[in-house]
């Protein structure tokens, strides 16, 4: 049977006259200080704008250690203009006129900590905010344990967001996990998927350049990641990973980052999305008779973190789930 044809989605233009343009990681190294750590991504990100980066991408978690214990003690009033992290981006953005892509940090709202990343625009607007959706459980006896909703509470919404440099989808770590999430992103006309992460020793070596490299590769887009830095003498039995990347939509790598503290600079091509998707139209080729991605609204709760969500499915088509 011939495949079913269905047009592949708009890639949204830069509102930049842009084609190519030059993102950098900051993979910083993070202290129990937030000041240090502040004035330490100010300076970081101030020289990646002098080497001429238009989107700047921060860690997960880079105002404060990432300990479970300790986070909610550093968490910061967004939505209430009580956060000298964000102010500090807004303030750089706005002096640099560069788009970035903030990592995240602790946000306190309504009595609940959320793990948050906000995306600001040149002039120092918060264009988006996106709360960490799943949040990272893990129990494998002998070698890590950790429970984020213990601390966190999970968000409720994708997070697409149009900026200079174009339509970026937004995922902090954990979510990378999710292929339905990236899925939706492209759909969405997303020409950049940003994952402020701080994978671990544990999964990172075996699954964290495979991760990226598969939501890069399966939606033919690019993906950047950005990490703190390993910090081999700290207290916290969560190590990090590290190995901050950018991935082309080949599933090539165009820049990455050691474990150590790093800015690294590599450069997005819009056109290259264009022709891989016309060289190979994975879309154009899908088999949609035979299976398709809907969405059955059902709603579930999650027994972990009470999340509500919507529950979607990959369902044969005439699938009685239809
Ligand atoms: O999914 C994983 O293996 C790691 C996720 C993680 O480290 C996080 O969400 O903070």
């Amino acid at each position: 049977m011939a495949p079913t044809s269905v047009s592949p989605p708009p890639l949204r233009p830069p509102k930049a006259n842009t084609q190519k343009y030059k993102v950098a990681l900051c993979q910083l190294l993070v202290s129990s200080d937030k000041e240090e750590n502040i004035a330490r991504a100010r300076s970081r990100i101030e020289a990646a704008a002098d080497a001429g980066a238009m989107l700047i991408v921060m860690p997960e978690i880079w105002s404060c250690p990432y300990s479970m214990e300790t986070l909610p003690s550093y968490a910061e009033d967004i939505d209430g203009g009580e956060s000298p992290s964000i102010s500090m981006l807004s303030e750089v953005a706005a002096a640099r006129k560069i788009t970035i892509v903030g990592g995240s940090i602790p946000e306190k709202a309504s009595g609940k900590v959320f793990n948050t990343c906000c995306v600001i625009g040149p002039d120092g607007q918060i264009l988006a905010k996106h709360r960490k959706l799943h949040l990272f459980e893990i129990d494998i006896p002998g070698d890590i344990k950790l429970n984020e909703s213990d601390t966190f509470t999970g968000g409720q919404e994708p997070t697409v967001v149009d900026t200079d440099v174009g339509r970026i989808g937004i995922g902090i770590c954990h979510d990378i996990r999710f292929p339905e999430l990236a899925m939706l992103y492209r759909s969405r006309g997303a020409h950049l998927i940003c994952y402020p992460s701080a994978f671990n020793m544990s999964t990172g070596e075996l699954l964290w350049d495979l991760m990226q490299k598969s939501r890069a590769v399966d939606n033919q887009l690019f993906v950047a990641t950005c990490s703190p830095a390993r910090d081999p003498n700290a207290k916290s039995e969560y190590m990090i990973w590290g190995h901050s990347s950018l991935i082309g939509p080949f599933g090539e790598v165009l820049a990455a980052a050691g474990h150590e503290e790093a800015t690294v600079i590599g450069e997005i091509d819009l056109s290259m999305i264009q022709s891989i998707r016309e060289n190979l139209p994975l879309e154009m080729q899908s088999r949609g008779d035979l299976y398709r991605f809907v969405d059955v609204q059902r709603q579930r709760e999650t027994a972990s973190n009470g999340a509500r969500g919507v529950e979607s499915e990959y369902v044969l088509v005439n699938d009685t789930v239809l």
